[in-house]
């Protein structure tokens, strides 16, 4: 059998969805796993997978060339976080040969920034060139209460060690009612001070958590009326192949971009899909329906099974999610948290 790492060209083919979407973008949440527990996203005794459910890094790298394959051009690790993965640099150095190949145009990760300072270098090294970093506070202690688990410092020193490697970061923040809509002003200024990009999100009612969705709730309509009255916004066609609608701010010169699935559905334009550290294929964020490639993957060496498991989901792909803040019910949306797909 030929080492993964050879390099083999590659013929790519196009996978085009009911709706005529094309889908050239796949997520990857190689670990369910964090080593913080922010409170929009889990619950503080969150229950795990068991290790011995998990794909191998070589089955996921499997996957991920097959997706290829069938025309994935931009690849994001996710998790849980994706740095806290065993050996996770063996996977991005071996994903990375399809970067080399030119067969995908993109390789990046979502990150919790936590180990960032360790792995910066090696990331850059591996032709990673962005990373998003997940930041909703600046305040130490307000970090440590929304993260239940975490440290600014060590995230501060994560995109420092970032910096000096050479990526281009872009903050998330999930934009929290009562927590950190005052903030996000001063947020936005630190981050384009320093050559960032940043984007703010809307909650989104995934997974049983131990607050209450509704509580924190807050439209970004609201925060742009808001930032309106600091800041000059101007709607800009800026595109990066994610979700977000940008607009630039004249003030700081920097990008500031709007994730809105809930007051505005960007799904008309969606370009992607997920695959679970389980080896389970979500066709929308939104949805519960789903494709064990798991099995198909293991049911022979060839990838003829493979490639046709993927090409029955995609032909499942739905329009859109059906997400609710609804204040009758504190049932969530979908039951299955956002560290399950990595958002
Ligand atoms: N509803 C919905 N939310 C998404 C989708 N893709 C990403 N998000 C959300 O967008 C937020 C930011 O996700 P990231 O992983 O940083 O990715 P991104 O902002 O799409 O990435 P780039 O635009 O490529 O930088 C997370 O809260 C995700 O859950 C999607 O397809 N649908
Ligand atoms: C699930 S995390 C996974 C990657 C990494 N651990 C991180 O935090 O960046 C991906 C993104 O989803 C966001 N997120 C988590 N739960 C969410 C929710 N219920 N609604 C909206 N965004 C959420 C996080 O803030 C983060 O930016
Ligand atoms: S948002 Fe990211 S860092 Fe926070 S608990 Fe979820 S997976 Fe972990
Ligand atoms: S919610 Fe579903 S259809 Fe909408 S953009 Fe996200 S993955 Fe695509």
């Amino acid at each position: 059998m030929k080492n993964a790492s050879e390099s083999e060209p590659m013929t790519q083919s196009t996978m085009i969805d009911p709706f005529g979407r094309t889908i050239d973008y796949l997520r990857v949440s190689v670990t369910d796993r964090c080593d913080f527990r922010c409170v929009y996203c889990m619950a503080e005794d969150m229950t795990f997978l068991p290790k011995r459910d998990l794909l191998s890094l070589e089955e996921l790298d499997r996957l991920c060339t097959v997706f290829i394959e069938k025309g994935v051009r931009r690849l994001r690790l996710t998790g849980g976080e994706p740095l806290v993965r065993k050996n996770i640099m063996h996977l991005v150095r071996q994903i990375s040969r399809h970067l080399k190949s030119g067969a995908l145009d993109e390789l990046t990760l979502t990150s919790n920034g936590s180990q960032l300072e360790r792995f910066a270098g090696e990331l850059a090294d591996c032709g990673v060139k962005r990373i998003n970093v997940s930041i909703d506070t600046l305040d130490p202690d307000k970090f440590h209460a929304i993260t239940r688990w975490g440290r600014l410092e060590k995230v501060m020193r994560g995109i420092e060690a970032a910096e000096e490697a050479g990526l281009k970061i872009k903050l998330n923040t999930v934009a929290l009612k009562g927590f950190n809509e005052d903030e996000i002003p001063d947020m936005l200024r630190w981050a384009h001070g320093r050559g960032m990009d940043m984007t703010v999100i809307e909650t989104m009612p995934m997974g049983e958590i131990d607050a209450d969705r509704t509580d924190q709730y807050l439209p970004l309509s609201l925060l742009r009326a808001q930032l309106e009255r600091q800041f000059t916004l101007k709607d800009i066609p800026f595109k990066t192949g994610g979700p977000a609608r940008y607009v630039e701010v004249a003030e700081t010169g920097g990008k500031l971009g709007f994730i809105t699935p809930m007051t505005h559905n960007f799904c008309e334009s969606c370009n992607r899909v997920r695959i679970t550290c389980t080896g389970m294929l979500y066709m929308c964020l939104g949805q519960d329906d789903s494709a064990d490639l798991r099995a198909a993957l293991r049911a022979s060496e060839g990838n003829e099974l493979l490639a046709e498991a993927i090409n029955n989901a995609i032909a499942r792909k739905p329009k859109g999610h059906d997400f609710v803040i609804d204040r009758r019910t504190s049932r969530p949306s979908v039951s299955r948290h956002m560290s399950v797909t990595g958002g």
